[in-house]
């Protein structure tokens, strides 16, 4: 969408865009640029990612809205957190965001060098944790590459950004699907999927798709479907040619990873992962961020000593005591098919308990499912929500259960 030169947005330091005092520039994309900005209504300084041009169409309104009500959504804190929005006197649609301090992983890491696989794996892990909450409620970010990948300062945790693509693959979501796509190529070709070509639907396993493409491009600054050639080069020969990336993406066999010093270092799981997230078939793929998340959590905790899900401690009637490593996110608790955590019981299949965890730094909340009278927390029936605070235990059909938080990061 091209704005009118005269409509572009022309802000700079020292001016002021309603109540916003603009500070910096931070970007300029195709539909809205970024500031750095504050204003009275914010403790802190803000990011305002203001549209290019007033919004004049049913078109324009409904792309800002759905970038909004999708972030709206989103709580995990491996994605950017928006704080409000509105529409400006000239019309402009703004969003405002947690100002993240750092950089996009594009500008924090040297593709020429293969960066180190545990924080390689972590970064990638959380950037699965971050889009899982986004796929839970069917929706699809679709642009997925270094440059939506944002690497704080200070501890470096990765949050994904700019949802500006992202569609509902499910069509029963209120986010609503996009017909205007039509069959035009969907984000960026150099990590644009096979099924682009195939069924033209993208789906949650299409995001891990394009984050295998980053994995395994961070782990041996070489692309997955071209052998020997460094990516840079790959990436200036294939600069303008979207077709030549997506032909590759369809037609060229993934270059397995041990074929480079780096991928034979690597630990069996992860190489097996890796390869998984790249399969041609989205049938084939981790269906989902978390199932992906929970291997390379696998990974980080046995082969780097990295612990960064919560541990479930359980205690069956057996005598057996499985503990489960759990990822950010909602997780059932039960018999049933949609259970996670399975706790042996007779009866029918059922679910008794949902277990909300948001990440490192917060408690979970454990939420009973009717009927109540099964759950029972710290010896007390469970009939409401309540937070595990560390220590607290909880018993589901004879079975016991505490959960250990990961240090805080
Ligand atoms: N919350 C934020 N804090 C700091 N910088 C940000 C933030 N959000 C975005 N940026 C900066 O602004 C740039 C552009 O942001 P973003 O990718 O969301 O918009 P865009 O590319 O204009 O998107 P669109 O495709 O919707 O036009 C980012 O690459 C990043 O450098």
């Amino acid at each position: 969408m091209t704005a009118e030169p005269s409509l572009e947005v022309d802000l700079s330091p020292g001016d002021r865009y309603g109540e916003f005092d603009i500070l910096e520039t931070l970007g300029k994309g195709a539909f809205a640029r970024v500031f750095r900005a504050r204003s009275p209504d914010y403790p802190e300084e803000v990011a305002l990612k203001l549209s290019r041009a007033p919004i004049t169409s049913e078109a324009m309104a409904i792309r800002a809205l759905r970038e909004i009500r999708i972030l709206q959504n989103l709580r995990n804190p491996y994605v950017v957190h928006i704080l409000g929005n509105g529409m400006g006197e000239d019309e402009r649609w703004y969003m405002v965001m947690e100002l993240l301090r750092g950089s996009t992983l594009l500008d924090a890491h040297d593709f020429d060098r293969p960066m180190d696989p545990k924080r390689a794996t972590r970064l990638i892990y959380e950037a699965l944790v971050g889009l899982d909450e986004a796929h839970e409620m069917g929706i699809v970010h679709r642009d997925i590459k270094p440059e939506n990948m944002w690497i704080g300062r200070g501890a470096g945790r990765c949050k994904v950004i700019d949802f500006g693509l992202a569609r509902a693959w499910d069509p029963g979501s209120t986010i609503g699907t996009d017909a205007t796509v039509g069959h035009m190529l969907i984000g960026t070709p150099h990590y644009a999927q096979p099924e682009q070509v195939h069924s033209g639907e993208l789906v949650p396993a299409s995001d891990v798709y394009s984050l295998g493409v980053v994995f395994y491009e961070l782990l041996t600054s070489r692309m997955p479907l071209f052998a020997d050639e460094p990516l840079n080069r790959v990436r200036e020969r294939l600069f303008t040619k979207p077709l030549a990336w997506l032909g590759a993406h369809v037609k060229k066999e993934l270059v397995p990873v041990e074929r480079y010093p780096e991928g034979r270092g690597l630990p069996e799981t992860l190489r097996n992962t890796i390869h998984w997230m790249l399969q041609k078939d989205p049938a084939q793929r981790p269906a989902r961020g978390r199932v992906a998340a929970e291997q390379l959590a696998w990974v980080l905790h046995a082969h780097y000593g990295v612990q960064v899900t919560a541990m479930l401690r359980t205690a069956r009637p057996d005598g057996t005591n499985p503990s489960l490593l759990l990822v950010p996110g909602l997780h059932e608790i039960g018999t049933a098919a949609t259970c996670a955590i399975d706790v042996p019981a007779g009866g029918p299949p059922r679910s008794h308990a949902r277990l909300m965890w948001q990440g490192p730094g917060e408690d979970a909340v454990l939420s009973p499912i009717e009927p109540v009278g099964t759950v029972w927390v710290n010896g007390h029936l469970l009939e409401a929500p309540v937070r595990l605070v560390p220590g607290t235990y909880f018993d589901i059909a004879g079975t016991r259960m505490v959960l250990d938080y990961p240090p805080p990061e």
